[in-house]
């Protein structure tokens, strides 16, 4: 049997303010296999967004900081004359003066616990095993020269994506850290990044963002240094110019539009269910999010409490998360029985997971797929996303059945590390003569036989 899938919605529209449209419930108690259309994010098709990022790439190589004023102008809205690329040092003041206390101390809590986090990750500089006797072989982290933080602002401010981005680099010790992120129409960064930014101790935060900001990194300007690397999440116009520019700078973990699951068993309370649903689903109507439930009563408990919830929301927040739940990337999925829930999940490989069960650790041993895992009721995402400390800057779009957590490793790369002593070095030349010859390889060969010492006595 296939799936069922029911909403009354005459096609949910893109603004999402249908009123009457009600959350899917996607019916797969009898259903043989996962219906594919429910695993695709909106990331799947990029074809239009690369095609339009194109030119934006080659303006911004061709002719640096006027592409940017101007896309600025075009896409951020800026209706000042004239803008400067960097932020000025006045600017972070004004920032630190017109940020309420309350949101300087969630950010100081919120960096405290990051950095704890991503500190504690950090590897030992270098580490060594003699493999044979004589033989030693290890690892040696070293920090990334350059890296560019990319700060997401349109659909939101993105403080929190400013410390998850620059802490581990910070923590992982990377020489020149900048940040870039799109300004708004004043021409100005929002406020609370900036605050981030001057708490974590960044000084160089460029006025760029979409496209023409990866751009920007990848190649240099006149003013924004070229880097080689970029983190940090994005809109498709993001991920887009990462994709064609990763020939130029190493485009980092995959994070697009946000998404989540919230996986629930039947012990679990079905309105507190959809409270934690729509949190990832007011993101943007290209975001996804799923609860998936192999009861019935939750289930219906959670659709039934949508709609209140919307109607208690800022608009256009729950506009967003109306398009998402009642349209192609989201809703309710019902299933036969808590594995298959399980399964879908496995499947789905959410980049936010939160398991709201009666007893969640043992779920936690069942999961396969998922950038980050959120156990019990009191660790909702939002929790995540802000101040528990773990990055939130996860791989979207079913990159967690490969990929991984931003994380200190991201900022670091790795070189293997050899040292043979003159005892240790025999025992090992004539298995290493051997697979030369092997191979084919005489220069190899040579290298390792008697005629080294021949060569090194003179
Ligand atoms: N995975 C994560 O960790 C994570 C965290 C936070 C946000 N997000 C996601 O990041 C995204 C943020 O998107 P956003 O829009 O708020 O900010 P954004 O900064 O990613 O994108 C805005 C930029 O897109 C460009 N743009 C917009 N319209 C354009 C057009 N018509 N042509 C060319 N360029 C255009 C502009 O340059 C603009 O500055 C959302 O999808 C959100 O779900 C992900
Ligand atoms: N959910 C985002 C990561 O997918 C992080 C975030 C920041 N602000 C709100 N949410
Ligand atoms: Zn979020």
């Amino acid at each position: 049997m296939s799936a069922i899938s029911q909403n009354q919605n005459n096609g949910s529209t893109a603004l999402g303010d249908d009123m009457t449209a009600t959350p899917n419930l996607h019916d797969l108690t009898e259903a043989d296999a996962i219906p594919p259309a429910l695993l695709k994010r909106t990331e799947a098709d990029l074809s239009g967004f690369l095609e339009r990022v194109k030119p934006i790439i080659e303006a911004v190589k061709n002719e640096g900081d006027a592409a940017l004023k101007r896309f600025g102008r075009d896409f951020d809205k800026v209706t000042v004359p004239d803008f400067s690329i960097r932020v000025t040092e006045t600017e972070f003041e004004e920032a630190l003066a017109g940020v309420s206390p309350e949101v300087k101390a969630a950010i100081e809590f919120a960096i405290d616990n990051i950095r704890r986090f991503h500190e504690a990750q950090k590897p030992e500089e270098m580490w060594l095993k003699e493999v044979q006797p004589g033989a030693y072989a290890g690892d040696r982290f070293l920090p990334i020269e350059s890296v560019a933080c990319y700060v997401p602002r349109g659909k939101g401010s993105f403080p929190s994506v400013l410390m998850m981005t620059t802490i581990p680099g910070i923590v992982a010790g990377v020489p020149r850290l900048v940040v870039i992120t799109p300004p708004g129409p004043d021409g100005k960064v929002d406020a609370g990044t900036l605050v981030a930014a001057k708490l974590v101790g960044v000084t160089e935060v460029y006025k760029c963002g979409g496209a023409q900001g990866v751009a920007a990194v990848a190649f240099g300007t006149e003013t924004v240094p070229k880097c080689l690397k970029i983190v940090g999440p994005g809109s498709p116009w993001v991920v887009a110019a990462k994709r064609l520019l990763s020939d130029h700078i190493d485009p980092g973990v995959p994070a697009g539009p946000s998404e989540c699951v919230v996986l629930a068993d039947d012990s679990a309370n079905g309105a507190l269910a959809a409270l934690d649903l729509i949190i990832e689903s007011e993101h943007g109507p290209d975001s996804s999010a799923y609860l998936v439930t192999s009861s019935r009563a939750v289930a219906e408990a959670a659709r039934e409490a949508l709609p209140r919830y919307w109607a208690e929301m800022e608009e256009g927040r729950a506009n967003f998360s109306r398009t998402v739940l009642t349209g192609p990337h989201g809703g309710i999925v019902l299933t036969r029985d808590f594995d298959a829930a399980v399964a879908f999940v496995n499947d789905y490989a959410p980049e936010h997971l939160e398991i709201l069960a009666e007893e969640p650790l043992d779920v936690l041993g069942k999961i396969k797929n998922a950038g980050e895992i959120l156990l019990g009721e009191h660790t909702p995402v939002t929790i995540g996303n802000f101040v528990l400390g773990p990055n939130a800057v996860l791989p979207t779009s079913a990159a967690a059945k490969t990929a991984s957590p931003l994380s200190v490793f991201d900022y670091m790369k790795r070189s293997s590390v050899g040292y043979v002593t003159k005892a240790g070095y025999l025992a090992l030349a004539k298995h290493a003569y051997n697979l030369a010859r092997y191979e084919g390889f005489d220069g190899h060969a040579r290298a390792v036989s008697d005629l080294r010492d021949k060569v090194r006595n003179g």
